[in-house]
């Protein structure tokens, strides 16, 4: 196992994964056996992540952020674009390849541990499992790794025999956290590691997971609802919307520096943030990710919204610190305060409204 704050390093010091214009396109669920609806999942996404970086992805419900979680860990095949695990392409490489890649250098840990792990087996056994897959090391090898990596995520040792079943939410998240580090993944990918957890344990996963992440120089993807979580836990946030990344901000700029309308909305509705105001006002729910809007996909619900917004989705723009940018026509003034666009958007909603009402049509960017 790597040692306490050893990266991985080397010629390989570049990024440790980078999606390249990346399209995620589904058969729609619904529509019938023969329907050619698409639902665009994920559409020309870009993205580096750094080694020990940690970024955070948030979104509402159905934006994409699962799908990009998806991508990142090579669950989820693209349909265009490209995935590079250290500047090689995984989708070019052949299936063996690809899963011995993908195996030995990222883990993911999911919503629901009790639905992760596999109830008949000990928690012995599912940490030997990804050992014994990738051949690491000799038998009494593979066995002290999982004393290590037992000791490593906080679970006493007489659970070593114990089935999931028999262990609490938080002990469950924590053997799925041991078998997502067995490997030592260079990426961790953690969707909504907390959420299916009581509230008094979910602290204790986050802290563990902050640690682990210094100690090993891990890079962590952080999804969640949470969005204080997010801002807490990363170093980088990202903002997605229908599919689309809309807007990467440092962490500390996020809540009330963002440049994007829909970033600012959505930490204006996060209790706590902010001085206690009124959310900014959105028009009506996400459009479904089968009929994205035309042009921008926001604006249909965004107060600043006008025909520009309808012709074409806008291009990175970088905001004056480093690590910020953000895609909008009429992007939030970098000194305004969210209270001032409250008051903005109350006084342009009915003007958005009629916005949304401009037809949309199949994305084409
Ligand atoms: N296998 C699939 N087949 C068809 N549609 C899919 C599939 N997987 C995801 N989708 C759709 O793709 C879009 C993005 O889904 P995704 O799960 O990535 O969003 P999300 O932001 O993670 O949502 P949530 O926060 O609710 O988990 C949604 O419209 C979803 O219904």
């Amino acid at each position: 196992m790597k040692q306490d704050g050893e990266a991985t390093q080397g010629p390989e010091a570049g990024p440790v994964i980078t999606l390249s214009d990346t399209h995620v396109v589904h058969k729609a669920r619904t529509g019938g056996l023969f329907s050619r609806d698409r639902v665009y999942a994920l559409t020309g996404a870009d993205l580096a992540i750094a080694p020990g970086e940690t970024v955070g992805v948030v979104g509402e419900s159905g934006c994409g952020k699962s799908t990009l979680a998806k991508v990142l860990v090579g669950v989820q095949k693209p349909t265009s674009g490209t995935v590079s695990f250290r500047g090689r392409d995984l989708w070019t490489m052949k299936p063996a390849e690809r899963r011995a890649t993908v195996g030995a250098h990222t883990g993911m840990i999911f919503q629901d541990p009790s639905t992760a792990l596999n109830r008949r087996l000990t928690v012995r056994q599912i940490l030997r499992d990804p050992l014994d897959v990738h051949k690491r090391g000799t038998v009494r090898q593979r066995d002290e790794c999982v004393r290590e990596l037992m000791s490593l995520v906080g679970l006493p040792r007489v659970l070593a025999e114990g089935l999931p079943g028999q262990l609490s939410g938080g002990q469950r998240q924590r053997v799925a956290i041991a078998r997502a580090l067995a490997l030592d993944p260079d990426l961790v990918v953690a969707d909504e590691p907390t959420s299916a957890l009581d509230v008094s344990v979910r602290a204790q996963i986050l802290n563990l997971l902050l640690d682990l992440k210094e100690r090993l120089g891990l890079a962590l993807v952080f999804v969640s609802h949470d969005i204080q979580t997010v801002r807490r836990m990363s170093d980088r946030v990202i903002t997605m919307y229908l599919g689309r990344i809309v807007e990467e901000s440092p962490a500390d700029e996020v809540t009330d520096r963002a440049r994007h309308p829909y970033t600012r909305a959505l930490f204006s509705a996060t209790p706590g943030l902010l001085d206690p105001i009124d959310p900014i006002p959105l028009v009506g729910p996400v459009p479904s990710a089968t009929r994205p809007p035309s042009g921008c996909p926001f604006r249909t619900r965004c107060w600043k919204a006008d025909s520009v917004c309808a012709e074409a989705m806008p291009g990175f723009a970088g905001a004056s610190s480093p690590g910020h940018r953000f895609r909008c026509h009429h992007p939030v003034e970098e000194e305004q305060s969210t209270r001032e666009l409250v008051a903005q958007a109350v006084n342009a909603v009915p003007e958005a409204t009629a916005m949304a009402d401009i037809p949309v049509e199949k994305s084409k960017q």
